[in-house]
Parts: C-alpha cells; structure tokens; sequence
C-alpha cells in the first residue's frame, strides 16, 4: 500500500486545459516472466515536455521504449496506445510511418558515419524526396531548429563522427526532426555529454516544445524540475504519481514520490 502525503489530491492530477498528444490505457510490458511496466495509463500533453523520473530499473526506459514500439521482439507490450485516435500498439500500425511521427532520440548519439548533411539527407532519399533544393531546404532548417546550424552550415560535408558528443546528440535531433514528428522520445538525451553540452540541448529542447511534444527520461532531478513541465513518478514498474512537475517536486501527493524528489532513496 503506497502512502498518500497529500489526501485532498488524487493520484494522477491532469490539466485538463492541455490538448492530449498520447495516451497509454493500461499498458503492461512483460520480458517473459518479469512484469517490468504495470497498468501504466497516462496522458502526454501537447507542446510540453513531460519528465519520466525514478530509480534504476523502476521501468522509465521500458515505458518510454513501448511508447513508439521499440520493445517489439524484446517484451511483450499489452495495452492500448493512442496517437491521434490509433492504437498504435496493434497490428495494422505502420510501424516505420509511426515512427516518422513519434520518433527517439537515445542515450548515445548515434549519427551515422556520413557527413552532416548526409546524416539527414540519407533518411530523406529513403522516403522517397529527391529534389535537391527541397532537401537542403529541409537539412538547413532541422538543423537550425536542432540549434546547430551556426556551428556546422560551413562544411555540412565534414564527417558527422568528428563533431562533439553534445553536437552529435544535436544533429541526431535533427535527424528526427527532418521526419515532420509530433511527438519525440528521448532516453536520458544528456547522460553522455558536459555540462556545457547539457545545457545547450536543454535550451534546444525548450525551444523546441513550441511545435513538439517531448516525453524524456532523466537521472538528474535539476534537469527534470529545470525543463519539463509535468513530471511522472515511477516505482518498481508503476507510474506512482503524474502531475505538473512544479507539484511534484514541491507538492507531491505520495511519500514515494517525496522521498524520491529530496534525495531519500534511489
Ligand atoms: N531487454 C531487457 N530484457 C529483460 N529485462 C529487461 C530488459 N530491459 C529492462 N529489463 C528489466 O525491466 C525492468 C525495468 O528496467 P528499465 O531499464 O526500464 O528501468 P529504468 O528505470 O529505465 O532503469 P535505468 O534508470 O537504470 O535505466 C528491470 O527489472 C530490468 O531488469
């Protein structure tokens, strides 16, 4: 039994004036026998960042991976997941056109070993765009949105792999974003980079939830109550607590949740 702090509130507070950019309904997610994600239903608001906090292995990473189904033939993922209407967690899904629209960004920027307008024009060609002009047209302004234009516009030729972790993990962003998404996944985007690095991709992100929904995992409580906007709890496979994250790390409704958020445990 989990112990409210705070009995006048529910569990789950949701602003209700936010538009909804996806909804999980109950979604578990099995590796085999380990029930790793329980009964996980929870709205992501539109143009916001949403914060996926909690202790190592508490299920953010597997949450966050069902979320545009990079768990298929890891984990069995049950439930429903809904993205304009779509349960995209069904068979009849698109799952790459899905992707398109819900895409990730992972822990460890992974370019491809190309140059930098290759990086981006390469998954371009593959869809099927061949214009020049409206490729570079697409290659410069993801890269301006991505906050890396200024740093690269003069060799977009240079090899993706000599640029900076933080810049790498910026052009892997723009990678994403040439694809037209709504909605972006992000696992711990800043683990690997400096603080100087950290901080740019923070104010990339920020810039960023203008247009996009942005849903990411974090270890660092600074970064989660510095830039998301709400914040969900989760505990040993359970989202404990969902919530604007200015409550969550100054109102919390349940111990769990402030014990976590004042460095009690984890
Ligand atoms: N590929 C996998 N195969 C089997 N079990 C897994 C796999 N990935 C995660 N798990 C298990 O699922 C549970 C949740 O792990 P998950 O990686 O989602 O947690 P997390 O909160 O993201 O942890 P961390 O903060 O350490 O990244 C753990 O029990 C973990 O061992």
């Amino acid at each position: 039994m989990v112990e409210k702090v705070n009995k006048e509130k529910s569990i789950l507070t949701f602003p209700a004036d936010r538009e909804i950019a996806l909804e999980t309904k109950n979604v578990q997610v099995y590796y085999g026998d380990n029930h790793a994600m329980h009964d996980a239903s929870l709205q992501f608001p539109r143009y916001s960042i949403t914060a996926l906090i909690g202790a190592s292995g508490s299920g953010k990473s597997t949450y966050l991976r069902s979320l545009n189904r990079m768990n298929d033939g890891i984990a069995r993922v049950d439930g429903e997941i809904m993205y304009r209407g779509l349960n995209i967690n069904s068979n009849e899904v698109d799952i790459y056109q899905m992707r398109r629209r819900i895409g990730m960004v992972f822990q460890r920027p992974n370019p491809f070993a190309k140059s930098i307008h290759n990086n981006i024009s390469f998954p371009l060609h593959e869809m099927g765009i061949k214009d020049k002009s409206k490729i570079n047209e697409i290659v410069e302004s993801s890269l301006k949105q991505a906050a890396l234009w200024d740093e690269v516009k003069d060799d977009l030729g240079r090899s993706a792999l000599s640029l900076s972790g933080g810049q790498q993990q910026r052009l892997c962003i723009a990678r994403s974003l040439a694809m037209n998404p709504d909605i972006l996944l992000m696992d711990e985007p800043a683990s690997a980079l400096d603080p100087i690095s950290t901080y740019k991709l923070e104010m990339t992100l920020s810039d960023l939830k203008d247009q996009y929904t942005i849903i990411i995992v974090t270890h660092s409580m600074e970064q989660a109550s510095r830039l998301s906007d709400y914040t969900a709890f989760l505990h040993m496979g359970k989202i404990v607590e969902f919530d604007t994250t200015k409550n969550v790390f100054t109102n919390p409704t349940m111990k769990l949740t402030e014990d976590y958020v004042s460095g009690n445990f984890g």
